[in-house]
């Protein structure tokens, strides 16, 4: 159906414009174009008294349409031309105008709900300016009436934070005159509506008001703390302060001078990489739900109503939490009661810690911990549709387990192992050929029911019916799913190895880890810098996790002696109190001298002074350490694309962005390579390794043939290669 804006006068002299563009309405030109004709039509013809604008199908609308920032540069194509129709047909033409509101009401949406002269919700309804989580802000008008509907302190705050808010919420702030039942809606609008023709009701402007904005001094002081709020959680990003900015002109200088204001501070914003790294985010997040030849390849997903899960330690409750916060039955095996009490109270904390926080109601959890069963057998396996295993890395206990699940499934079942490290082929090849198709990796991060990203691994054998159960799942859980490739590390952990080692190499040369740590997370905007994420990890864990790489991927790792000391001196990072950082009683982390022999000898017997710097430590930039920590990264990815372990480049940015806390708005690993572009990363990668071949390690950096054949031919990383065997 093309986008459009629908036009009918009803018997009562109610013209109601419906915007049409499934499934959520977005605001394409052509539905702009169609809702200000309409609006010109009604205040043309006599036989209208109001208008009433509503949207077709479940929602209001989304917004602006996302997908013009993509075709056209510059903010898709919006200018002055919009806020002015919005002044003139919406807010001031010669017959009212009233919202009537169903599901959501986003970005441009809210904004155009605000344009009218009152607004009626339903139950359920959500309404919000999520600009900012695009790298832009909001274009028509809403820097300028939110504040005037809801008062400044609101209204920044639903700005800055990108968050909707409900029905009752809008109606207690004023952004809703009213909520009525969804059967109600359009009569209850068009009541409205016509009341405010008759003159029963005030006709409102929400641009000439000004009731509900704080007096001038108040207002100031909230907006300077914004910005010093803004600036101290987002320092990486101008666009807070450019949407601040055009707050503040209209505080000061009246709701028109704001509007022009916003005009310019949309275009600054629009112009910005952030905003076409979050707008790639936020389709690529989307997209990889879409895996070519299992997803078009016309079959139909079934339920998976019930899931067993094997093992109810950390990762096993956590898996199980997400399954039944989701309303999904959960059967929790483990060997002895004692363990599986341990697995049952850890998953009803999971539960405990939402409601503390106010992410959900005591009945809510009392209702899906009545979803997990508890059991020590197989007796209840039958009447699973999955299994997810996730019990200790043995590759010969998940062999048994999976003989077991074999014996114990129905013929249907989806049986799915969390192994981060082991080959799935591996965890299968017991099986019957017809089982082994059943076979799938459900890689969750910990913790489980709190990270986004889905990794699901397929193997050779695993069915497409398979594949897509499993997504179909990952979706109903609310996790992000990424289909990838069958390898070490599969395609997180496998880009991840060389950030950690890249960070020991350069601790090896003398380089001061909590600066290392300074200019990853300050500098480059990581939640926290790699001893820092080590410490989190545990060191045990990383030198375990580490073995794999090394047995896979000899000719490019960099083994430090850092871990296995660390070790071996009880120093696990914050499970035991000290790691690279000693912690306190409320695991607050601070640096730690007593760490500092261990590194001391660990550049010793590393010998990278003497071999690589003539004896003396290099004194690195941020930039320069933020290139030898990411390029290596970079480099991974790129082999990661070339070997099709992913479906395409933008699953891996997601991936990096939702599992390495990759910065969002620099649009993911090799969205930001592209940025800083192939060329760049060859040369300084061949340098590095020039620089290090002395110690043996110019492997570890020796650019991958794909990243060396878009740096020659100019090609961006993220085209993928066309032509690739893909493991997929
Ligand atoms: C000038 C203005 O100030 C500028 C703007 O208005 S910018 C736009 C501001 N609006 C937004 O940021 C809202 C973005 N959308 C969302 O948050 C969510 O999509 C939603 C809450 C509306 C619905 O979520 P959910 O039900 O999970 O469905 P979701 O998969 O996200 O979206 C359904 C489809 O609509 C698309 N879509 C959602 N919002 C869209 C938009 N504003 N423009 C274009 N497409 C949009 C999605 O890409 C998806 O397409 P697909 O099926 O082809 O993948």
């Amino acid at each position: 159906m093309a986008p459009s804006a629908e036009y009918r006068v009803e018997s009562d002299g109610v013209a109601v414009i419906t915007l049409s563009n499934p499934p959520v309405n977005a605001l394409h030109p052509a539905v702009l174009k169609g809702l200000f004709d309409s609006l010109r039509r009604a205040h043309a013809d006599p036989n209208v008294k109001a208008v009433v604008v509503t949207g077709s199908g479940k929602n209001f609308s989304a917004g602006f349409d996302i997908n013009q920032f993509q075709k056209q540069s510059g903010g898709g194509g919006i200018d002055g031309n919009i806020n002015g129709a919005i002044c003139e047909v919406l807010e001031g033409g010669a017959k009212p105008t009233v919202a009537a509101i169903q599901g959501v009401a986003l970005g441009g949406g809210l904004e155009v709900a605000m344009g009218c002269n009152a607004r009626v919700g339903t139950p359920g309804c959500r309404l919000g300016l999520p600009e900012l989580q695009l790298g832009i802000i909001p274009g028509f008008g809403g820097t300028q009436r939110l504040p005037r509907l809801v008062g400044l302190q609101q209204a920044i705050q639903m700005m800055l934070t990108s968050a909707p808010i409900g029905d009752k919420a809008g109606l207690k702030a004023g952004l809703l005159d009213a909520v009525v039942p969804q059967g109600e809606l359009l009569a209850a609008a068009k009541r409205r509506a016509l009341d405010i023709a008759a003159g029963v009701l005030p006709r409102l402007q929400s641009l000439q008001r000004t009731d509900r904005l704080e007096p001038y001094g108040e207002a100031t002081a909230i907006i300077d703390f914004a910005r010093a709020q803004a600036a101290k959680r987002a320092r990486h990003l101008t666009h807070p302060q450019l949407c601040l900015d055009a707050i503040q002109e209209g505080v000061a200088k009246g709701g028109l001078a704001g509007l022009k204001k916003e005009g310019e501070a949309f275009a600054a914003a629009a112009a910005l990489d952030t905003h076409k790294a979050l707008v790639h985010i936020f389709f690529a997040t989307r997209s990889t739900k879409k895996v070519t030849g299992v997803t078009d390849a016309g079959l139909k997903p079934r339920k998976v109503a019930a899931v067993a899960v094997l093992g109810g330690g950390l990762m096993g409750s956590g898996i199980a939490t997400a399954l039944a916060l989701a309303g999904v039955k959960v059967l929790l095996k483990e060997v002895n009661q004692q363990f599986l009490d341990g697995g049952m109270s850890r998953i009803r904390a999971n539960m405990a810690s939402r409601v503390k926080k106010g992410r959900m109601s005591q009945a809510a959890a009392d209702a899906a911990m009545a979803k997990v069963t508890g059991t020590l057998d197989y007796s209840g396996f039958g009447g699973v549709d999955m299994v997810i295993e996730a019990v200790i890395e043995d590759i010969g206990l998940k062999q048994r387990i999976f003989a077991d699940l074999e014996a114990s499934c129905a013929p249907h079942a989806i049986l799915a192992t969390n192994t981060s490290t082991i080959d799935i082929e591996l965890v299968g090849a017991k099986l019957k050929p017809a089982t082994r198709e059943r076979v799938v990796g459900a890689h969750f991060f910990s913790p489980a029911h709190v990270m986004p990203l889905l990794e699901i691994v397929r193997t050779r054998h695993t069915s497409k019916q398979v594949l897509l159960d499993t997504l179909e799942l990952s979706s109903a859980i609310k996790k992000t799913p990424v289909v990838v490739g069958n390898c070490t590390g599969f395609a997180v952990n496998r880009v991840f190895f060389p950030y950690t080692m890249a960070a020991c190499l350069l601790m090896d040369s003398g380089v001061n880890p909590y600066q290392i740590d300074a200019a990853i997370a300050g500098g480059f905007g990581m939640p926290m810098g790699p001893f820092r994420l080590s410490d989190l990890v545990g060191s045990d864990i990383g030198l375990h996790v580490g073995k794999n790489f090394v047995d896979s991927f000899p000719q490019r790792v960099y083994v430090s002696g850092i871990f296995p000391a660390l070790v071996e001196a009880k120093r696990l990072g914050e499970k035991s109190g000290a790691g690279f950082y000693k912690f306190d009683a409320k695991r607050r982390p601070s640096p730690d001298p007593a760490v500092e022999p261990f590194i001391r000898r660990s550049v010793e017997s590393a010998g990278l002074l003497g071999k690589v710097f003539g004896g003396k430590p290099p004194k690195l930039s941020q930039q320069e350490t933020i290139e030898l920590l990411f390029f290596p990264v970079v480099n991974e990815g790129c082999r990661v694309i070339d070997e099709g372990i992913v479906d395409k480049p933008a699953d891996l940015d997601v991936a990096t962005v939702m599992a390495m806390g990759f910065p969002p708005y620099r649009g993911g690993l090799i969205f930001w390579a592209d940025l800083v572009g192939a060329k760049h990363i060859v040369a300084r990668l061949q340098q590095l390794a020039q620089q290090f071949a002395p110690a043996g390690l110019a492997g570890f950096f020796e650019p991958c043939e794909y990243l060396k054949a878009a740096a020659a031919s100019g090609r961006r990383l993220s085209d993928g290669r066309a032509g690739a065997a893909s493991k997929l």
